[in-house]
């Protein structure tokens, strides 16, 4: 029976460029026609941390070009470019998938805000890495000239990282339920929604944050009463001792497990811990609802119960 599926599309379903981009979504749009063919409604959230930097690079430079002429991008805005390109790319390469299966339906990307608590202690301790990758040299340079606040990476190099408050609910939910329900495949919350919070009366503020991703599907999964939630990204199961020679790749947890795991420290901040995370509050959130992490080309087969790693009561 079709089942009613979100799916956090990490990085690699996107790629790091433009160019990228427009290879990795089809490869992506095969994995999500699969699910689709065999019946499941499917709701789609993405990732949006070397797009959004990218795009406030640019941004920055136009500015820093000509202070008087172009005034500084809000951040919030930038996520919002995010969606939008992100989105054209991903509804555009899943409606010509559909069309050549002979599968006809909308394919519709919604520009969705998500409020965060403007008092979430995120705000003082930026997590969240975006843009390219920095030598050492350059990112000091950052910081003296911009003030940016940077980490280094796991050996990989130096990203500059944003505050990253948690979402708590999804400004846009009833218009994309309302398209869910009739029969339209949507993408939504793309780079975690843009993040706002409620200030006078009925205005919205964006927020200078990006939210993570797998938070934000989370809790769209749940706000949609979706059965199941999928995390696809870079690996085709979560492991404990990872990156170690008695690495153990986990097929099944039950939320004391994960809960166990995550208190031990297996999983890598800023990477799989938000994705065990977000899995963990899902299987919690209700009966019946079971969380899955593994690779995109095995979405279809992790459905199935064939791979991935499921947490779930
Ligand atoms: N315990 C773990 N098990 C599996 N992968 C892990 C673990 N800890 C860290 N990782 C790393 O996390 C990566 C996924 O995180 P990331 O690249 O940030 O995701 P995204 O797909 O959202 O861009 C995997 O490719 C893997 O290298
Ligand atoms: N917004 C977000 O979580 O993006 P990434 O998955 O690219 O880090």
């Amino acid at each position: 029976m079709g089942k009613r599926i979100v799916i956090a599309l990490g990085g690699n379903a996107l790629g790091n460029n433009l160019p990228e981009q427009m290879i990795a979504v089809k490869q992506t749009a095969r994995a999500i026609a699969d699910l689709i063919e065999e019946g499941h409604e499917v709701i789609i959230a993405h990732g949006n941390g070397p797009q959004v930097g990218m795009i406030q690079a640019a941004m920055t430079e136009l500015t820093r070009s000509d202070p008087e002429k172009y005034i500084p991008c809000p951040l919030s805005v930038c996520v919002a470019m995010s969606q939008g390109y992100i989105g054209y790319d991903l509804q555009n390469a899943l409606r010509e998938e559909l069309l050549d299966r002979g599968i006809e339906k909308g394919v519709a990307t919604v520009l969705t805000q998500v409020e965060v608590d403007p008092q979430d202690p995120a705000f003082q301790k930026p997590t969240k890495p975006i843009g390219s990758f920095m030598t050492k040299e350059e990112a000091e340079r950052m910081v003296a000239e911009r003030g940016y606040n940077v980490v280094e990476d796991a050996g990989r190099g130096y990203r500059r990282v944003v505050a990253s408050p948690q979402p708590q609910s999804i400004v846009e939910i009833d218009t994309i339920r309302a398209l869910v329900e009739t029969d339209h495949v949507v993408v939504a919350c793309g780079g975690g929604g843009i993040p706002v919070f409620t200030t006078e009366g009925h205005h919205l503020k964006g927020a200078a944050a990006v939210i993570d991703k797998d938070f934000a599907s989370c809790v769209m999964a749940q706000q949609l009463n979706a059965d199941c939630l999928i995390i696809l990204t870079a690996v085709e199961k979560v492991a404990i001792h990872f990156g170690k020679p008695d690495v153990k790749w986990l097929d099944d947890l039950t939320p004391a497990e994960a809960e166990q795991y995550i208190a031990d420290g297996e999983f890598a901040p800023g990477s799989m811990l938000p994705k065990v995370q977000a899995a963990l509050r899902f299987a919690q959130s209700g009966e019946g609802r079971t969380a899955l992490i593994t690779l995109l080309e095995k979405a279809k087969d992790g459905v199935a119960g064939k791979t991935g790693t499921r947490i779930h009561c």
